[in-house]
């Protein structure tokens, strides 16, 4: 793995290359009338069609007039429009929140104008149902809540899970995002709040990745919650108890894997915003025995690494240089120490070092600064990454991170830490020192509010000639003169959809170190040499199916490598082995489900 020859500087323009999405055929229905209005997956509101209406049994149900789909589309785009107008000048937050309901509600009633209009305008709309607004829904989901979305699994439910999972009403669910709620974004412990997490994860799911909206399914572990706040809230919706803990949180998560794969022994489970201990010792505990994967380890892990390794060529180096570069990363939590593990990982297989050797490159600070083998009470997760004091030519153990980038002059400095602001003016003014030409600053902590910087400060106190990324988008930012300050969103959305989707197709059973680093590799070698010398380190969000679609192949020809791939549908896995390249992006974007209204056939 870590190919160089395929990151290379030569990368295909594959922004502009055309796939072609799947159409679906006819769905079955096992109801009639008034059931099929209420149900957002049937649902076409005015758009049934008489012949349908009459089958159907929606005749009188509905006003008279049939009205397209882009009738539909663009009578909701007006009004999304018209409230743009209506809330103008007031503040953010009610601005933010009035947005998320309108888009929910037509979530709630038609998911198929719902995914179209999401699809078409993933970029305006990514922010509203995604970071930062999703955190902010989080927070006040108790209030806001009016219908429920997805399943709610709680203490309570011990040794029922076998039998409620047979409650979802599909028969079929390909993709699962499961939270606890115990870490949503950086706002700490939302107890059962946190289910806007998958629910906004698996709406990306189906933007990006074109999986079903009739075979994902959001899940929240509810097992308490030891935020004071929401305890003693009246309309807290969760479990009013602390959170379980030791064999007893792990017996309600091993219930609910059994009872998951029990049903669908196939389906995929992402691990979403667990506190980090439960991150680390879930991800340990299934990985070799379910489909599974941590997004904020695994999936933040490669985005970092593809940003980190295209600010090398932003600097016109050789890829190969990646191996000299200084990188302080600023957290030691799950997102932090899966990224560190990763970007040693690939140093080492670069450079043919081993990954003691690998490691010289890196600093790791956390809320007690600088990590070294002398701090008390060493995290053990954390104490890999810890420095030897012997090697840091006066920097000592919980060295701040001012003091640590005075010093070392990284290339790179990245923020995993979950506080806003803490790459304040003096930080960002040393950063100017930095040894590289190109300085790269990644704010890459969510939701806005808790960015270690925003866009503008970091252009503004840095200089115009760093690169810049943040985990919540930012405006671009005017330079004057012409120039641009680029803003990237370093966020896990360019490949959490990919890998969810390329292990589905590859029907593998485990998703393996080789499979997470294609994608990585996948998205590092995505953009041209011109995009990334103007400090353009990802694609646009706008092309994030097309970026999923090769995500998605990588990942899948990485399980066929790995011997892993049993195939899916139709497909088996010798097929899956002899498609090329561009074969298997192609198979992977024909298999991405796409928001038209299908024929509705009722079946008893
Ligand atoms: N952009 C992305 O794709 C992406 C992906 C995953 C996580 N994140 C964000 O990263 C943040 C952290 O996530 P996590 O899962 O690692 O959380 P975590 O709680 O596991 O870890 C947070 C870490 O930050 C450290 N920290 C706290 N205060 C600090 C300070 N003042 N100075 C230095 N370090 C400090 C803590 O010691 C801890 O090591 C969250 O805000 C999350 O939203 C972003
Ligand atoms: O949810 C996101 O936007 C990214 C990431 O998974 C996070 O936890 O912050
Ligand atoms: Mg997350």
């Amino acid at each position: 793995m870590w190919n160089l020859a395929r990151v290379a500087a030569t990368a295909v323009a594959r922004s502009s290359r055309r796939l072609s999405t799947a159409i679906p055929g006819p769905f079955i229905v096992h109801k009639r009338g008034a059931d099929i209005l209420h149900d957002p997956w049937f649902n076409k509101d005015t758009g049934f069609p008489l012949t349908e209406r009459d089958r159907l049994g929606l005749r009188g149900l509905l006003p008279p007039r049939v009205i397209s789909f882009e009738q539909q589309y663009d009578r909701f785009m007006n009004s999304y429009r018209s409230l743009e107008k209506n809330t103008q000048g007031q503040p953010d937050k009610v601005v933010a929140l009035a947005k998320w309901r309108i888009l929910n509600r037509l979530h709630d009633r038609n998911e198929t104008l719902y995914y179209r209009v999401l699809i078409d305008n993933i970029k305006e709309f990514a922010p509203i149902i995604y970071t930062p607004t999703v955190g902010l829904v989080c927070q006040n989901y108790s209030g806001l809540f009016r219908r429920p979305r997805g399943m709610y699994f709680s203490a309570k439910d011990k040794g029922e899970m076998m039998s409620m999972i047979y409650n979802w009403p599909a028969p079929e669910v390909d993709m699962i995002v499961l939270t606890d709620g115990s870490r949503i974004l950086g706002l700490g412990d939302l107890g059962v709040q946190g289910i806007g997490i998958p629910i906004g994860k698996l709406d990306i799911y189906v933007a990006a990745a074109g999986i079903s909206p009739q075979r994902i399914l959001p899940v929240m572990l509810d097992v308490g919650t030891n935020n004071q706040k929401l305890l003693e809230d009246r309309l807290y919706l969760g479990l009013r108890q602390p959170r379980l803990e030791g064999e007893e949180y792990l017996s309600i998560v091993d219930e609910f894997m059994e009872a998951v794969h029990a049903r669908w022994p196939k389906a995929i489970v992402q691990f979403e915003d667990f506190q980090m201990k439960w991150a680390f010792e879930t991800l340990e505990r299934y990985h070799k025995r379910f489909c599974m994967f941590n997004d904020d380890i695994q999936g933040t892990a490669g985005v970092a690494l593809a940003g980190i390794l295209g600010s090398v060529r932003a600097q016109g180096r050789p890829l190969s240089d990646f191996v000299n570069q200084k990188i302080v990363v600023v957290g030691a939590g799950s997102a932090g120490l899966g990224v560190l593990k990763m970007a040693i990982q690939a140093v080492s297989k670069m450079a043919g070092c081993s990954e003691t050797a690998a490691k010289s490159q890196f600093f790791l600070i956390d809320k007690d600064g600088l990590v070294t083998t002398d701090r008390n009470n060493l995290d053990p997760a954390a104490a890999p990454f810890a420095k030897n004091p012997r090697d840091l030519e006066g920097l000592t153990e919980g060295a701040s991170i001012i003091e640590v980038v005075k010093k070392v002059r990284p290339h790179v400095l990245l923020g995993l830490s979950g506080v806003g602001g803490i790459f304040n003016e003096e930080v960002l003014k040393a950063m100017k020192e930095s040894v590289s030409t190109k300085p790269a600053i990644f704010a890459m902590s969510n939701p806005t509010m808790n960015a270690e910087c925003t866009a503008i400060d970091a252009f503004k106190h840095a200089g115009g000639d760093i690169v810049f990324g943040s985990g919540s988008p930012f405006e671009n930012v005017d330079l004057g003169n012409g120039k641009v300050g680029h803003v990237n969103q370093a966020n896990n959305m360019y490949l959490f959809p990919g890998i969810g989707l390329g292990s589905l197709l590859s029907g593998a059973r485990l998703i393996t170190d080789g499979m997470l680093q294609a994608a990585a590799e996948c998205l590092a070698s995505y953009m041209l040499e011109e995009d990334i010398s103007k400090g353009i380190l990802y694609p646009s969000i706008d092309s994030i199916r097309n970026v999923t679609a090769e995500v998605g192949a990588a990942v899948l020809r990485a399980a066929v490598e790995d011997n892993l791939a049993e195939g899916h549908g139709d497909v088996g896995p010798k097929e899956l082995a002899k498609m090329s390249k561009e074969e298997t992006v192609e198979y992977v974007a024909r298999n991405m489900w796409y928001p038209v209204y299908s024929p509705l056939v009722h079946e008893k």
